[in-house]
């Protein structure tokens, strides 16, 4: 019911959300949230984690998208194009290396799109 989202741009997810929550969802407060979508500047996905480590209830979703890179992120280092090189790879492969060690969450990754990590607080 209570939803927040980080990287809004058109709002299509946004509107995916708040098509899907109940009449009565809505937004605000620490240790409250439902579910989280995670899709703005890459760098700030590791301290976007842990603000919603403590926004999110236990038993609430945090969504983080592109977290395939483009598929980058299980290619050698040699091999990554050019355009796929920089700092918000580096950011989605700290994250996932983060989260796949982080006894908060349990995970689950979708290759979907640009893939999407799926991560359930578990206390
Ligand atoms: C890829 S778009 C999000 C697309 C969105 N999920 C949609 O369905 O349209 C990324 C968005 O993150 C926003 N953004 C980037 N850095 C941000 C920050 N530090 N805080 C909040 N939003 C940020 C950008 O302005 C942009 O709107």
């Amino acid at each position: 019911k209570k939803t927040i989202e980080i990287g809004v741009f058109t709002g299509y997810s946004l509107l995916l959300t708040a098509l899907t929550i109940p009449e009565d969802g809505q937004s605000e407060n620490e240790g409250s949230f439902d579910y989280a979508f995670v899709d703005a500047d890459k760098d700030n996905y590791c301290n976007y984690h842990e603000r919603l480590m403590k926004l999110l209830k236990v038993g609430g979703i945090a969504v983080y998208d592109n977290t395939l890179w483009g598929g980058t992120v299980a290619v050698p280092e040699e091999q990554v194009p050019d355009h796929f090189r920089g700092s918000s790879r580096q950011a989605i492969l700290d994250l996932n290396r983060s989260l796949a060690d982080d006894p908060r969450v349990q995970l689950s990754h979708v290759a979907l799109g640009d893939g999407i990590t799926i991560c359930r607080r578990i206390f």
